[in-house]
């Protein structure tokens, strides 16, 4: 499913009109319908209406209509100057004031009206909501917060920014949103994921060609099409055609990540995978996955590294390689991830300390030769950046795409909504939950990340798939234990998702 900037919306909106011939005056009454619906889904049958005094005010207008000639108990408030109502709003606005309809403004009467009714429909702001809520709307917003048995937001939640999900300082809670033409990315991202509740899209007449024509890039994962990506397995194959994983990480002090790592790979469907580690931690690691094969680092005047050779020898043998997980940062561990990517053509994903030594070398990403995944959480980003982890947040799609661009590789920025870009495409993932922000997590995901990629799937695919399954898998992980799950109980419930 598409998922759009509000700048998207703007100029499919305005193709609609222009070159599809329809009025924005449909467009607004076919939004209206779309609340209506849901609202005699429902079978509710009092409603407040609180409009603004833009297009999104102008859905709530038409919406009073409808509802009135429909034997709906209405009642409309507007605490804007409504003199400043112009366009489709203001046909409606005229419509209801010549029905008869008193356009309320009282802030007492709306804390007694919103008690009374079944259900509160938000279309104070819309998409054109910037900065933050002041005044008057301040105290609207949190009335109906308190109050309200039930509310529908009329296409996003009003406080709620279009492109980046963030509140300006307050916002409605909506239980479902009603939006239109397409999800926005105030949907699925920030405080807008849990401030939209259930969101349904309605495309209001706006045909899908004319949405197409807006070239959207990023999809999400309404729906569950990542699933579409994988390929049923043949039946004489063998373990040779699931792709040999190399995983590189692991350290005296941190020997978990590399076997949660390897779990993760191996329930993800990979054919054969193979933990390089220090000599140190071989037999912890070996006697937790029995179902992988070991190589060792090399040791030298009390550090540990990979000789030339053993690179070579991982690089040949390799279908994917993983590093990082585990790792620690070193100079001589640097030294090997930098040979890795500046000699392997065979796919390279980097997470943990990998990428906070692919830091200090980012030179080596533009000659690098090989099809190349970072993972990193925000703190890494920041350090690969040089960005704030406030400013990565606020501008997720932005910050991974532009990197992803620059650097020519795919970057997976894991969060709330984990964003997957190739520089051109924006795949942003809403499965998962809290309970997942735990030690080893990611970790998994970077092993079911490089076994997609080991048993043939691009890249990107790889990276989508894996997001949107460790999702899924921690969900189910929540479902049995709660925010007490572990990244072990993750690992429980990917396989299920490779079929
Ligand atoms: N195809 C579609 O998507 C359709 C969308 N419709 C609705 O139109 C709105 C967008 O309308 P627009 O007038 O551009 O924006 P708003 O209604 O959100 O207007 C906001 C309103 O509030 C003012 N404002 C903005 N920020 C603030 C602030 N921080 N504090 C106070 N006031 C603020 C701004 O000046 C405007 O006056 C879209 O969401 C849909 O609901 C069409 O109706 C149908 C087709
Ligand atoms: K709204």
């Amino acid at each position: 499913m598409y998922a759009a900037f509000v700048k998207d919306m703007n100029e499919i909106d305005k193709r609609a009109v222009d070159e599809y011939k329809i009025p924005g005056i449909l467009l607004m009454e076919n939004a209206a319908i779309a609340i209506y619906r849901r609202i005699r889904k429902h079978g509710f049958k009092s409603v407040v209406i609180v409009c603004g005094s833009g297009n999104n005010g102008g859905d709530g207008f038409a919406l009073a209509r409808l509802l009135k000639v429909n034997g709906y108990d209405v009642n409309v408030f507007c605490f804007n100057d409504t003199s400043k109502i112009s366009g489709d709003a203001k046909i409606n606005f005229d419509i209801i004031i010549s029905m008869g309809f008193e356009i309320k403004n009282n802030l007492n009467e709306l804390e007694h009206k919103i008690r009374e009714c079944d259900v509160v429909v938000d279309a104070l702001f819309g998409t054109g909501f910037k900065g933050e809520v002041k005044d008057i709307y301040r105290d609207v917003i949190d009335c109906i917060n308190r109050n309200a048995k039930y509310i529908i937001s009329v296409d996003i939640p009003s406080g709620i920014m279009g492109d980046s999900g963030e509140k300006g300082g307050i916002c409605i809670y909506a239980k479902e949103t009603i939006t239109f033409g397409c999800l926005k990315m105030g949907h699925i991202l920030g405080d807008g994921r849990i401030a939209s509740g259930r969101v349904f899209v309605d495309p209001i007449s706006i045909p899908e060609e004319c949405i197409k024509k807006q070239n959207i890039l990023y999809t999400t994962n309404y729906g569950d099409f990542p699933l579409s990506i994988i390929d049923k397995r043949e039946i004489d194959t063998n373990k040779g055609d699931y792709g040999k994983v190399y995983i590189i990480g692991g350290s005296f002090l941190m020997s978990g990540a590399v076997i949660l790592a390897a779990r993760g790979a191996l329930h993800a469907g990979a054919g054969l995978v193979t933990c390089v580690v220090p000599e140190e931690i071989l037999d912890r690691v070996g006697s937790s996955v029995a179902e992988t094969t070991y190589m060792t680092f090399d040791r030298r005047d009390g550090h540990s590294f990979i000789s030339c050779s053993n690179l070579d020898a991982i690089i040949e043998r390799a279908d994917v390689i993983a590093a990082g997980v585990g790792l620690g940062a070193s100079q001589q561990m640097t030294d090997c991830i930098s040979y890795i990517l500046r000699k392997s053509e065979k796919p390279v994903v980097v997470d943990a300390d990998g990428i906070n030594m692919l830091s200090g070398i980012k030179d080596v990403l533009k000659i690098k030769k090989c099809p190349l995944v970072l993972t990193p959480h925000p703190g890494e980003m920041s350090r690969l950046t040089g960005l704030s982890i406030d400013y990565i947040n606020k501008n997720r799609v932005r910050v991974a795409r532009e990197f992803a661009k620059n650097y020519n590789c795919i970057v997976l920025l894991k969060g709330a909504s984990t964003v997957v870009s190739d520089g051109t495409r924006v795949y942003i993932n809403t499965t998962g939950n809290p309970g997942m922000a735990s030690g080893g997590s990611g970790d998994a995901l970077t092993g079911m990340i490089a076994a997609l990629i080991g048993q043939g799937y691009s890249s990107y695919d790889s990276a989508v798939l894996g997001a949107y399954i460790h999702g899924r898998a921690g969900d189910d992980a929540y479902e049995q234990y709660g925010y007490g799950l572990t990244a072990s109980d993750i690992i429980k419930f990917i396989g299920k998702y490779i079929k």
